[in-house]
């Protein structure tokens, strides 16, 4: 867009948004920011010092852009029940899609303001994602799901000109942009008189304990604010007739008014917003799936700290115990690694657990089994064994990624990168200092060994088996998979 339609766009909102009805604080200022940083577009900042709990613009529910809103201009009432039945965030993109092809859409100027390109994850090509290199977030983009979707509910609208890039770019629009409001006073009253639900809304509970219905809706102005982890001083209040964006703390003259996407890691962010900074680096986490788990612990025999050789479980001892973790509910397809704050260990209770489970001598295995005993306390599944076993997992886990952490730091010290592949580098750099952070934890496990299922076994001939940087022997060729990528 050239710098001239970004201006003359904002413009015509600015006096669109006088003409519905949204009440603008004086103080306020909806700026460009591109030069302050890629992907910045627009954003409210302080042209005053604000207090808190001050006003900073008000929206009358009339303008906002949602189904129900939209619905009066459907042209048919088969397409306006075909719209209620539809998950939410498909109908909105049908809506928004609808009032894209009005030239006389009531939100014309606002949909002009929308961006044409995001850098949400599904838009980028197989080469930009392979810099995300072991990153699970790759696995969860969900593109064709999405198409899948929108061919079973958007297709049959026949809505002129609509092809699945159209839907995607709206749709990740909507991921980032929608809000989820809790239906109005008098449509709530509607429903009651006329006993009326809506399709699959998702739903709150309110104070009175009551489950509340809210409407994803676009909302003109309050998808302006952008937002940077704790930086948030501003917040949409949806308690008096129109809804309003007030400040949650002063802010000062010059200051950006950032509202709250929530504590994501940067690897969601990329995914639903398309940006990351480094603000969010605390919420990062870094994932290891029971597969992984399981496939390492019977494909070849562990070392113990004591220098003894835990053979390998047979498929089946691991099926057992993957039933028993199932039923003690700590089994978990895939399990979070996060950094450790106060009362927060950097390794999940379910993931020691489930270890705890995978490494229990068998008469221990059958008392818990059989319900005789039940799991101990955290203290006490964190053996010495299951964190040696369990660092020696996330080195490996670790290694799954292509390059290093310090090669990461490197590249990203050394710049000259394109936008996408740093933010890539940013995100793999992230999920790997937790799994580091998570191996110093497992390296302070100390309690006792005494149930664990060494010694049963039958000592194996040396020359198997994980050393203790978890890297296979060289000799061990039937083993050696998941190795560098070079
Ligand atoms: C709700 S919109 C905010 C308004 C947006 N800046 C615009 O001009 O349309 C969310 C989008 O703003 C951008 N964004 C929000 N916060 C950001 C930040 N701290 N740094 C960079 N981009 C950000 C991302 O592109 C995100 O998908």
């Amino acid at each position: 867009m050239e710098v001239d339609d970004f201006q003359s766009d904002t413009e015509s909102f600015l006096s669109w948004l006088s003409e519905v009805g949204v009440r603008i604080n004086p103080k306020m200022v909806l700026k460009d920011l591109r030069s302050e940083g890629e992907g910045r577009g627009r954003g409210v900042v302080a042209a005053a010092d604000f207090e808190e709990d001050e006003i900073v613009f008000s929206i009358p529910r009339s303008a906002v852009l949602n189904v129900q809103n939209t619905m009066p201009g459907c042209e048919s009432s088969s397409s306006t029940s075909t719209l209620s039945s539809m998950p939410n965030w498909l109908a909105l993109t049908a809506a928004i899609i609808s009032q894209g092809q009005k030239p006389h859409s009531k939100w014309a100027p606002y949909l002009a303001i929308l961006p044409q390109q995001l850098d949400s994850l599904i838009f980028w090509s197989e080469s930009e994602l392979s810099e995300l290199q072991a990153s699970t977030v790759v696995t969860k983009i969900g593109r064709k799901s999405a198409e899948e979707m929108f061919s079973q509910h958007i297709e049959p609208l026949s809505l002129p000109g609509c092809t699945n890039e159209m839907c995607h770019r709206v749709a990740s629009i909507i991921m980032a942009y929608a809000f989820d409001i809790p239906e109005d006073q008098e449509t709530k009253q509607q429903e009651n008189e006329t006993g009326a639900t809506e399709g699959d809304a998702d739903e709150l509970v309110s104070d009175d304990g009551e489950e509340e219905k809210t409407v994803l809706s676009m909302i003109p102005l309050a998808d302006m604010l952008n937002a940077d982890a704790e930086r948030n001083n501003a917040r949409l209040c949806c308690d008096n007739e129109d809804l309003e964006m007030r400040t949650i703390k002063p802010i000062a003259k010059g200051e950006e008014i950032f509202n709250d996407y929530g504590q994501l890691p940067r690897s969601d962010l990329l995914r639903r917003y398309g940006y990351v900074t480094e603000n969010y680096q605390v919420y990062d986490v870094a994932e290891i799936s029971s597969q992984f788990i399981i496939s390492e612990l019977t494909n070849g025999p562990l070392n113990t700290p004591e220098g003894d050789i835990l053979a390998p479980l047979t498929l089946q001892d691991a099926k057992k115990r993957t039933a028993l973790a199932e039923r003690e509910d700590i089994f978990e397809s895939s399990y979070d690694l996060a950094y450790s704050g106060p009362g927060e260990p950097a390794i999940p209770d379910e993931l020691l657990a489930f270890l705890y489970l995978l490494l229990l001598d068998n008469d221990n295995l059958n008392a818990i089994e059989n319900s005789q005993s039940t799991l101990p306390s955290r203290s006490k599944m964190g053996t010495e064994l299951v964190g040696q076993v369990l660092a020696n997992l996330l080195r490996l886990r670790e290694q799954e990624y292509v390059t290093t952490l310090e090669e990461d730091e490197e590249l990203l010290q050394a710049g000259n990168l394109k936008h996408r592949t740093r933010m890539a580098i940013q995100v793999r750099q992230g999920e790997k200092r937790v799994i580091r952070a998570a191996i110093l934890e497992a390296s302070t496990f100390t309690a006792n060994n005494k149930r664990m299922r060494i010694g049963q076994e039958p000592k194996l001939p040396a020359g198997g088996g994980l050393n203790q940087n978890g890297k296979r022997r060289a000799d061990d060729h039937t083993n050696m998979k998941k190795g560098r990528h070079r």
